[in-house]
């Protein structure tokens, strides 16, 4: 089954335009990675898995202001759900120069007006309260709870993209829940959880 069909069938709401950004997406990063190595999803297999899991928890998400992305690398889930959720300001943070490069390049191609590209570390980037923060493959629970903390306040939820290790990073007394499809555990966190 191709990308579309298994979005269309989870039935989430998506722009009418994401499929074309996807698709632009996509030709654009397999240029890049030749020449830069953006990522290790290197075929279009698993480049459709990536982005499928980016963009599943629009499924279960509540609707959101802001969205902050920590280490978002080739786009890996900020960038996609910037493309799922245009209502939703989206910043991505990420540190090493041909990254950040390629999200400006998209943002400004695909004309993303809810993109900000921030190209620094998370400990170097100024305060601000952000409804949502996610983060795919960057670093463990603990320590995106410790990089998240001045970006949050006790309204937001962190929704961390984990595997089947996230019961062993899961501390006592964390108001959370784990949501689990075929290739991933969603680590959602928040008081009200
Ligand atoms: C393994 S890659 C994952 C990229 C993307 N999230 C994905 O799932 O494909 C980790 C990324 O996190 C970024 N990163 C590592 N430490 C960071 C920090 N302190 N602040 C922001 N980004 C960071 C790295 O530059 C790298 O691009």
């Amino acid at each position: 089954m191709n990308l579309k069909t298994e979005l269309l069938e989870e039935k989430l709401k998506l722009p009418d335009d994401f499929f074309h950004n996807i698709q632009k997406y996509k030709e654009h990063l397999f240029k890049w990675n030749k020449i830069h190595n953006l990522t290790g999803a290197k075929d279009e297999k698993t480049v459709d898995e990536f982005i499928y899991d980016a963009v599943f928890p629009i499924s279960f998400l509540p609707k959101c202001k802001n969205l902050l992305d920590i280490g978002t690398g080739a786009g890996f889930p900020g960038l996609i759900l910037a493309m799922g959720l245009p209502e939703t300001q989206v910043t991505l943070v990420e540190p090493i120069a041909k990254r950040a490069s390629f999200l400006q390049f998209i943002k400004a191609d695909l004309e993303l007006d809810n993109v900000k590209v921030v190209k620094m570390r998370v400990e170097e980037m100024q305060s601000e309260i952000f409804e949502l923060v996610t983060s795919r493959a960057v670093t463990e629970t603990d320590m995106l709870l410790k990089l998240s903390e001045n970006f949050r306040d006790k309204h937001s939820k962190l929704l961390f993209y984990k595997g089947e290790r996230v019961y062993d990073e899961v501390t006592p007394g964390l108001k959370h829940k784990v949501i689990k499809t075929k290739n991933r555990h969603y680590l959602l966190i928040g008081e009200d959880i």
